[in-house]
């Protein structure tokens, strides 16, 4: 997506074809810094500290972690070090495994001489592929937001969505915001409703970031204001991206994606999902007790980062001395509570049989 007029992807490989290049997504919006991971290890660092932060990401970044561990060292020994320490970085989002499984499975046959190239090649193919899926997602999204009525009398379509699953969370474009933008750009009167998202606040700080900055209508709100525009028609969809989605159609995203949905529910609004086949884990069926859920510092949700009013950035304590703080990152939304999942291969009840309609090649039976 454009930046001030520049296109830009997430993550891209340097002009030395060896360093791997990615926004910091940890000073948006306040600064645009692009880093400079140089080591398998950076790459770990980067996933961990979310400098690089999204699902669909998380898993490009870990192919070119993989890249930048056989530039070092080809080896057997680093390949399955390098596997390991990737994957350890976060839990929750599955694209994470499947970009590692990819690469191991593509290098472990290989002779140590031809895993770099290879490896920077799938890299490579795993990003224009994510930057594919995400344009096909908007596009199917699209054809889903033009059956909508809208219940505001001036004919605009409210949106509302929690986290950042926009462009900054894949590698371009983005799942849940890509109907959106793509809706944006065929002239359909558009407003999202933007969840802050605490702690770590992707919302406000990232979600709000990229729609300003690609011209969409949008009003950042408290996490917990979502239920009352329901409840008030101020809502006429809410659209969520998702780390993990079971065989089942459960939906494991951004701690506070289930309350959201669950007001969806109550209110009879439309909630979707948006997702690549990547974040699907075909393994398993119950996401409440299946998923791994990441449990983050106490510190994201003790302190806070902000701008000040002389534009110095600064980190100030938000709790009363010796209160504790818990941190769970995720929750899993039961599929029945999800109105459609909106794939690139097109939209689907949230059900194994709707999944597998769209990947008969994951059938058990196949
Ligand atoms: C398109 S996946 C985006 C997904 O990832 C976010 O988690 P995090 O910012 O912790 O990586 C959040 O769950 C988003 O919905």
């Amino acid at each position: 997506m454009k930046v001030d007029g520049t296109p830009y992807r997430t993550i891209w490989l340097g002009a030395d074809g060896t360093t791997v290049q990615a926004i910091d997504q940890t000073l948006l919006p306040h600064r645009f810094v692009v880093r400079d991971l140089r080591t398998m290890e950076d790459a770990e660092v980067a996933i961990r500290t979310m400098i690089v932060r999204g699902a669909p990401l998380i898993g490009a970044a870990a192919a070119y972690g993989m890249a930048l561990a056989m530039a070092a060292d080809p080896s057997d020994a680093m390949l399955e070090r390098a596997y390991r320490l990737l994957l350890d970085s976060r839990p929750t989002a599955v694209n994470l495994r499947w970009a590692l499984d990819d690469l191991r499975a593509l290098l472990a046959p290989l002779p140590p001489a031809r895993r770099r190239e290879a490896a920077y090649r799938r890299a490579a193919e795993i990003c224009d592929e994510d930057a594919e899926i995400c344009r096909r997602i908007g596009e199917n999204g699209l054809g889903l937001i033009r059956r909508l009525t809208p219940r505001d009398k001036g004919g605009r379509l409210n949106a509302l969505t929690h986290c950042n699953a926009g462009w900054l969370a894949t590698v371009d474009w983005g799942t849940a915001l890509a109907p959106i933008y793509q809706a944006h750009n065929a002239g359909i009167p558009i407003h999202v409703w933007v969840d802050e998202t605490r702690p770590r606040n992707q919302g406000a700080s990232l979600t709000a970031w990229e729609l300003s900055k690609h011209g969409v209508p949008h009003t950042v709100i408290a996490d917990n204001a979502g239920g009352h525009l329901m409840q008030h028609d101020q809502v006429d969809f809410v659209i969520t991206g998702t780390d993990r989605t079971t065989r089942g159609g459960d939906v494991c995203n951004k701690i506070g994606t289930y309350l959201k949905a669950l007001a969806a529910h109550d209110n009879g609004v439309p909630f979707y999902v948006g997702l690549p086949y990547p974040t699907i884990d075909w393994t398993i069926v119950d996401g409440v007790r299946e998923i791994p859920i990441e449990e983050r510092s106490a510190r994201e949700v003790s302190h806070m980062t902000g701008r000040t009013e002389d534009g110095e950035l600064a980190t100030v304590h938000v709790l009363p001395e010796g209160s504790n703080a818990a941190n769970p990152g995720f929750d899993v939304t039961p599929a029945r509570l999800v109105t459609a999942l909106i794939t690139e291969r097109g939209v689907c009840d949230a059900s194994e049989a709707g999944l597998l309609s769209l990947y008969p090649e994951q059938s058990r039976a196949a």
